[in-house]
């Protein structure tokens, strides 16, 4: 029996694939699953009885990685399942950009009761007029799930696409339109673009990177989109911009005071990821994770741990080990087995950065005593009898 909670509501259609060997508990303290969106874990107390968290959604930065990985919690997101819902806000964010639509609404519901508001409107739309989008040269920072999603539909909607990603993946780079210009810098994104939108996980490497030095190398009047997070852009940096008209507007997914003082700011509540079809879609990734991870050991998607899939055992065991990436560890894990007289018919061991993972399938019953004897090696971060 495994007891999960919910930080955050999720979906009920990924819930309702939780079988009757789990159940919900509204106390953090004594769960062994975590389901969560963006609520805050940073100063939350991590119980020893914490196997994993599922983030129904990319980012990361609310949940402390490094903490979990210490404690041998495993952190799982959901790539892609939120991606076009995302892009879909992109879409939007652009076209209020590209003209004032928000002010020509907001003109005619102030002229609801004016009787001339046919004729009136003729004079006044010429202070809402704009730009189109075709022909406009626009740079997208990430082609990651969401990056490619939003270069594509950009050139499909006849832009001039750039795109930079220092990390770019094989299977991203697959997924671009030809027509994408990917390129090696900022500096060609900055110096070409009319538009420039931004989609990196928020890290240290990524934090205040739209800032006064990038806005100095852009072109007069650039339109910026942020759907990714606030604080990519520095706040100060980007109000002189606003201010200057370097930037003539910010549209951004994460309100905040200071922006919200800011002219020429589109601003929408983190809305991002707020469509039921991706709140379903992240709902059931996440919860596939955490039943993969709880009921077979197996770890897909995690952003903490490396990735590690033995499949369903059909030994007669299996224990699964966090433990430090450090020399020795596997043989003081395997000597454990061994002392036992215990036979491992196969395993897995993955390693990422500071950190490691072991599948073991034993030809014997898995015993509370071996699970203790595993948890006493120096280094190892968590055992868990899976069979
Ligand atoms: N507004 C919303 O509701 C919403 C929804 C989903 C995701 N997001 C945000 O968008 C981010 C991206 O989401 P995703 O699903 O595309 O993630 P992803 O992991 O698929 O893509 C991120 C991409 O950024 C790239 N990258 C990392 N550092 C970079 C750098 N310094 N310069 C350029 N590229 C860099 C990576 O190589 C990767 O390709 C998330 O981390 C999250 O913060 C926001
Ligand atoms: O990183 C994400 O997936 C988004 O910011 C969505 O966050 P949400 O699940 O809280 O809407």
């Amino acid at each position: 029996m495994f007891k999960y909670t919910c930080l955050n509501p999720i979906a009920d259609v990924g819930l309702n694939n939780l079988t009757d060997e789990y159940t919900k508990t509204d106390d953090f303290a004594e769960a062994d699953a975590v389901l969560v969106r963006s609520a805050a874990m940073h100063d939350m107390e991590l119980s020893d009885n914490l196997c994993a968290v599922a983030r129904a959604g990319a980012g990361v930065n609310n949940i402390p990685l490094d903490k979990c990985a210490d404690k041998g919690i495993v952190v799982f997101n959901t790539p892609g399942a939120n991606a076009n819902g995302v892009k879909e806000l992109f879409v939007t964010g652009m076209l209020l950009a590209a003209r004032d639509v928000v002010g020509g609404i907001e003109w005619a519901k102030e002229n609801a009761d004016n009787e001339n508001i046919s004729k009136d409107m003729e004079k006044a739309k010429k202070q809402f007029a704009g730009t189109e989008l075709m022909g406009k040269k626009i740079g997208v920072i990430g082609l990651g799930a969401i990056g490619v999603l939003v270069a594509n539909v950009a050139n499909r909607m006849k832009m001039d696409v750039y795109g930079v990603d220092p990390f770019l993946s094989v299977n991203n780079a697959l997924s671009l339109s030809r027509d994408v210009k990917i390129v090696k810098s900022y500096e060609e994104i900055y110096k070409n673009c009319d538009y420039i939108t931004i989609h990196v996980p928020l890290l240290e490497d990524t934090k205040g990177m739209l800032n006064k030095e990038a806005f100095d190398k852009m072109k007069d009047g650039v339109v910026i989109l942020n759907m990714a997070r606030d604080t990519l852009v520095n706040d100060d940096d980007m109000k002189a911009a606003l201010e200057s008209g370097k930037v003539a507007k910010y549209v951004t997914d994460f309100p905040n005071p200071a922006v919200m003082k800011m002219p020429n700011v589109i601003a929408t509540p983190h809305l991002g990821a707020s469509t039921a079809e991706s709140e379903d879609n992240c709902a059931v990734m996440a919860v596939d994770e955490i039943r993969n991870y709880m009921e077979n050991g197996n770890i897909v998607n995690s952003v903490n741990y490396p990735n590690c899939d033995a499949g369903v055992c059909d030994t007669k065991g299996r224990i699964t080990v966090c433990h430090k990436n450090v020399p020795a560890m596997l043989n003081r894990i395997t000597n454990v087995f061994s002392e036992a007289n215990i036979n491992i018919a196969h395993m897995t061991n993955k390693s990422r950065g500071n950190y490691a993972y072991c599948i073991f399938d034993i030809d014997s019953e898995s015993s509370a005593d071996v699970a203790d004897k595993l948890s006493a090696v120096d280094g190892v971060l968590k055992v868990r009898i899976i069979k």
